[in-house]
């Protein structure tokens, strides 16, 4: 996952390959939920792990339900109705609506004293409708903020089970989905419950229906109105139960298939059309668009069909998490596309119609919203932006799809890591699937002497973008280490030699750790040394040559840092920002001697700035691709400079030469 402050994405143009889509948020957290209430062990295979689905494992540990996770594997010890820790317990569920609803009415019928919270946001979204209806059940809860919002205490009820219970059904379906999932722990004779005004999101209601009846509760249901749930119910865990991938995070890959695989088709793999979430039936508004989908049993396959999309006006009620896709596909549209009765939009995450018409406007789209609906033109002029994404992962997801905008201006997703809610490897699926010309991939270069603090600045930098990472002196230092291995003088009279180890070096690169044939060579090519065998085979013009392609290779898609001695002279000449990095040579002396009696290397400053200065001169008088700055390059000496000062200045000059209109 991105945890960056901010993560740029370059222009991109095409699409192409297999992307497998996350487990459901919401099959998952109602899955963990009926598991934890019902009677058996339930092993949940393809269990979403994400922000959402974590605050509720940690709920249900907390009330003493047996939880053992490994990998996307949950086993679920079930509680059988009966609350192992009944309290006093404060339970936070972050931002999580598919815990906190159904958590509120679950506890609320079996009755403890339970305090239940989470972030801010989550004390703007109502719940109200949700608590009224319980209360007409003889549930004690108590507004502990503003009334219709949680906070909540809960207490012990008196149940009263005779007469119907009304709740509101056009606000969330959630508050209809809670009472289902709670009301057969209590179903000593029939429940009904009357749904209040047009139920929205009944596809999401359909999930819980079925998912209920996986778990032996077969609930009656006459229209959207009214359902019952039989005396005698009782949820029984099915024993083992697959969730499917989600197919509102489905959306994003049918949209980019849409608007980008203009080759061959991209595959999307963990639903098919055949899927019971109702999200899946963005594929019906991305056909009208212009998409072409092929459904497998499993899997999609999405490839460019009209283009430029076509303008639709359409009615998003089935599915308003997807529709928030469309208002982005939208910006590639032939005309004006209205989307139409998604007022609940307004009560999720963020106020999600107010958040899509700035972010959309700040790209340079028309943009009218109303209560229930949000109409888009697309831009005349398309302008880079930074967009802010409001603690909201469908935001995030479905900005990145602006990328692919026909001027190639750059776009920003502000704070990317909030896709955790639901995708948290969301970004890397889309850098995995996106192709564009490697001239669009920036590449940030910082060159310079030994001991300058390259490695130090570069991997910051790096870290702070979300950019992969070059440590080019790294293959020098293998090859050198790899021809001392094979017995090889390092000389012009082995150079051949050399040069096929540098080409095949069996290498691999585990985040910090550098292994060489399966042995970690992390600390072995650290040492001084290491550094001046480096030296010696980077002076040999066949081994720096058979080095190219595999420095070359590192420049992949967000972006790159690369720190060594010829990153913006030779091996990214067109790199947009190159630094070249000094320090005198008595202040790299002293930061070495440092370095190194840190970790218990004895070192002697004046043989390790002899060595350094005798380096120095290697490096910068070789015949091939000696030391010196790209012509364009920025100087920096940090000699009086600590690290971050460094890396506060080299991100000020990246952030120059962005365009991002903040907001
Ligand atoms: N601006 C700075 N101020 C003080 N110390 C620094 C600064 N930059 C780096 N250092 C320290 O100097 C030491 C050498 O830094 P680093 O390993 O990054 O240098 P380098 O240029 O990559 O060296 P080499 O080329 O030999 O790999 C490290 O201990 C690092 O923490
Ligand atoms: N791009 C590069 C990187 C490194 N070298 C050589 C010269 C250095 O002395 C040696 C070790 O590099 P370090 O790990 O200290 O950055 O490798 C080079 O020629 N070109």
């Amino acid at each position: 996952m991105f945890s960056t402050e901010f993560l740029d994405l370059p222009p991109l143009q095409t699409a192409a390959g297999t992307v497998h889509l996350p487990g459901s948020k919401s099959i998952s957290n109602r899955v963990l939920l009926l598991a934890a209430l019902s009677a058996g062990r339930t092993t949940v295979h393809d269990l979403l792990d994400s922000d959402d689905t974590r605050v509720m494992l940690d709920a249900l540990r907390q009330l003493g339900c047996g939880v053992k996770r490994s990998g996307s594997t949950a086993h679920i010890t079930g509680l059988d109705g009966r609350i192992a820790a009944p309290g006093p317990l404060k339970l936070f569920l972050g931002n999580a609506g598919t815990a906190m609803r159904p958590l509120t009415a679950a506890l609320a019928v079996l009755g403890g004293d339970f305090e239940l919270d989470g972030v801010p946001r989550m004390r703007e979204r109502p719940i109200g409708d949700l608590v009224d209806a319980l209360r007409q059940l003889g549930c004690s809860i108590e507004d502990l903020g503003q009334p219709g919002y949680p906070p909540l205490r809960i207490g012990r009820p008196q149940l009263r089970l005779d007469a119907p219970i009304r709740v509101r059904g056009d606000v969330s379906s959630q508050f209809l989905t809670a009472l289902l999932l709670a009301l057969p722990l209590v179903a000593r004779q029939d429940i009904v419950i009357e749904v209040v005004g047009e139920l929205i999101s009944k596809p999401y209601v359909e999930i819980t229906l079925s998912l209920l009846a996986r778990f032996g509760v077969a609930v009656r249901r006459e229209g959207w109105q009214r359902f019952t749930l039989p005396a005698g119910s009782r949820l029984q865990s099915p024993g083992e139960i697959h969730v499917e991938a989600d197919a509102s995070s489905a959306s994003y890959f049918i949209a980019l298939g849409a608007i980008a695989a203009t080759a061959a088709p991209l595959r999307i793999e963990g639903v098919g059309e055949s899927s019971i979430q109702g999200d899946i039936r963005f594929i019906d508004a991305a056909r009208q668009m212009g998409a072409e989908v092929t459904s497998f049993a499993n899997a999609l396959e999405v490839r460019r069909g009209a283009w430029p999309l076509k303008a639709i006006d359409l009615d998003c009620n089935h599915i308003p998490d997807a529709a928030m896709t469309l208002a982005v596909m939208a910006l590639y549209a032939d005309g004006t596309t209205t989307l139409r009765n998604i007022a609940s939009w307004r009560v999720k995450e963020t106020d999600r119609i107010a958040a899509m018409a700035i972010e959309l406007r700040k790209l340079g789209a028309q943009v009218e919203e109303g209560a229930d609906f949000l109409r888009v033109a697309p831009p005349a002029r398309w302008r880079p932006a930074a967009i802010h994404t409001y603690d909201d992962h469908r935001v995030a997801m479905c900005f990145s799809l602006a990328a692919f905008n026909p001027a190639g201006v750059h776009v920003r997703i502000l704070d990317p890591r909030c896709v955790g809610k639901t995708f948290p490897d969301y970004f890397e699926a889309l850098f995995d699937t996106a192709r564009t010309d490697t001239p669009h991939i920036p590449v940030i270069c910082v060159d310079g002497p030994t001991a300058s603090g390259k490695g130090t600045l570069a991997s910051q930098l790096a870290q702070t973008l979300g950019y992969h990472y070059l440590d080019s002196g790294a293959l020098y230092r293998i090859t050198g280490l790899a021809a001392r291995r094979a017995g090889l003088a390092l000389d012009t009279a082995h150079e051949q030699s050399i040069a096929r180890l540098a080409a095949t070096l069996p290498v691999r690169f585990e985040g910090e750790r550098v292994i060489l044939g399966g042995e970690d060579v992390s600390e072995a090519i650290r040492s001084e040394a290491a550094g001046m065998d480096a030296s010696q085979v980077s002076a040999l013009p066949s081994v720096r040559s058979a080095l190219v392609e595999l420095q070359q290779s590192f420049r992949r898609l967000p972006g790159l840092v690369a720190d060594g001695r010829d990153m913006g002279t030779v091996i990214f000449p067109d790199a947009p920002l190159k630094v070249f990095l000094t320090a005198s040579a008595a202040r790299r002396a002293e930061r070495r001697h440092k370095q190194l009696i840190s970790k218990g290397i004895p070192a002697k400053i004046d043989v390790l700035r002899a060595d350094l200065e005798a380096r120095d001169a290697r490096d910068t008088q070789r015949a091939v691709a000696p030391l010196k700055p790209a012509q364009d390059a920025l100087l920096l000496d940090n000699s009086d400079q600590g690290i971050a000062e460094s890396v506060a200045q080299v991100l000020g000059w990246w952030e120059d030469k962005q365009s991002f209109r903040h907001a």
